[in-house]
């Protein structure tokens, strides 16, 4: 197969190849950025493998970055693009698992393909457009499977976050496991429990935000995937109930982190203790709680103007499309984002009042009853009692000094 036309990107970095060619190497575009061309998919990161040692890739380029010379990886920075450059290698195993001692360079593209992960993935890209398929990866696209290179078993004893690949590719690309890959990840589930939680997490939640995540869900629970992740193992029902949803759509991490802990019936202490597991980033967990305040508000359609105060335009959103896709949420996915942007306030600094304005105006002694004077304030101008005013709330706190002193 020849491709007519190039992808932009390509056509950018078709100077390097050039160059390598020149210089008497081999040099093909490989990886995931052939297959999303071919299926007509915007592309991300150009990848290139070549013959040419890394000493010799970086002899012929101005400008390159170790960014994994150990494994024959070196960045080469063009007109303002980077192009991990790396020398057909073989041996066990895969980029960052694999010990720099491990790895070996040939000079053989098939070499290097055959120790890929996936068909799909074992593609490369000739400049002229000639695409190199030694293993049928194309018939593998269009027929939308996910097979594992040669034999599966190898495939995944070399890296078993291969197997999370595997559903993620799954989901993404709405592509069926072909069955002997399939049961090869059912035979090494455990493996995985020996993959970095980090590398994990980045597959299970790109897998969950794809198209078609309940597939994928549906796949890594007959696999038994789920069992070596996390927290997940025991919560086969809550995890089969996600994969049975009918409009999951979600659109990022907190979405998808929100739903897990909403399905798993979890605590805001167990959430936040179940994220610190999966090594979730720190903002990322505080935006799950705040979310997940939100969609169980909305479960027990207990949605104050309070509520929304508290949070911010982003976990509104996830906290509404959590609870839509479960089956509870409103139906206009904006309606309090809508609510949101009315508030009279929309954090303290707005308040037409502040505690310097307390201490020095009104006599009040300095210490934590400053702070619960302005929460009692937020909360009265959020109801509607008092306006958003100076005057008025001046008078509101003076009200309330005089009812304090008068019950004393
Ligand atoms: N465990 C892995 C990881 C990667 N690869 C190979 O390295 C390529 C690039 O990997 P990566 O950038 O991680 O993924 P992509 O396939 O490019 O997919 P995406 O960019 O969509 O994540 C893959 O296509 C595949 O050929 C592999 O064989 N085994």
């Amino acid at each position: 197969m020849r491709l007519a036309q190039l992808p932009e990107e390509f056509k950018n970095a078709q100077p390097i190849l050039t160059k390598l060619e020149s210089a008497g190497y081999e040099a093909y575009f490989v990886g995931g950025s052939v297959r999303d061309t071919i299926l007509g998919k915007p592309i991300h990161d150009v990848d290139i493998a070549t013959s040419a040692y890394p000493q010799e890739v970086k002899a012929l380029f101005k400008r390159t970055v170790d960014t994994g010379i150990e494994h024959g990886t070196v960045m080469v920075l063009d007109h303002g693009n980077g192009y991990e450059t790396t020398t057909f290698r073989t041996e066990s195993g895969y980029q960052d698992y694999r010990r720099p001692d491990e790895v070996t360079f040939v000079r053989q593209l098939a070499d290097d393909l055959k120790r890929r992960d996936f068909t799909i993935n074992a593609l490369a890209l000739k400049q002229d457009g000639t695409v190199v398929d030694l293993f049928h990866g194309l018939d593998d696209l269009a027929a939308k499977i996910i097979r594992a290179v040669g034999d599966p078993e190898a495939r995944f004893g070399e890296d078993a976050l291969r197997m999370m690949r595997a559903v993620r590719f799954a989901s993404q690309l709405n592509f069926t496991i072909e069955p002997q890959t399939q049961k090869a990840i059912k035979d090494h589930a455990p493996l995985l429990s020996k993959i970095a939680v980090e590398r994990i997490h980045e597959e299970f939640v790109k897998m969950m935000i794809g198209p078609a995540a309940q597939r994928g869900l549906s796949l890594m629970i007959q696999t038994k995937l789920a069992d070596y992740c996390p927290g997940f193992i025991g919560h086969t029902i809550d995890l089969s109930t996600i994969a049975t949803l009918p409009h999951l759509q979600m659109t990022d991490e907190v979405e998808v982190w929100t739903l897990v802990a909403l399905h798993l019936g979890l605590s805001y202490q167990d959430t936040v203790e179940f994220l610190q597991v999966w090594k979730t980033a720190n903002h990322i967990i505080k935006a799950v709680v705040m979310a997940l305040h939100l969609t169980y508000a909305q479960q027990y359609h207990r949605v104050k103007p309070r509520l929304l105060f508290d949070l911010d335009p982003g976990t509104i959103r996830a906290g509404t499309n959590v609870a839509r896709y479960s089956g509870y949420g409103p139906e206009d996915p904006n309606q309090w984002l809508e609510v949101y942007d009315k508030l009279p306030i929309r954090n303290t600094r707005e308040l037409a009042i502040t505690g310097k304005d307390l201490i020095q105006g009104l006599g009040m002694t300095p210490g934590p009853a400053i702070g619960q004077t302005l929460d009692q304030l937020v909360d009265t101008v959020l109801a509607g009692e008092v306006k958003n005013d100076h005057a008025a709330l001046v008078a509101q706190v003076i009200e309330q000094q005089k009812s304090a002193n008068a019950s004393e």
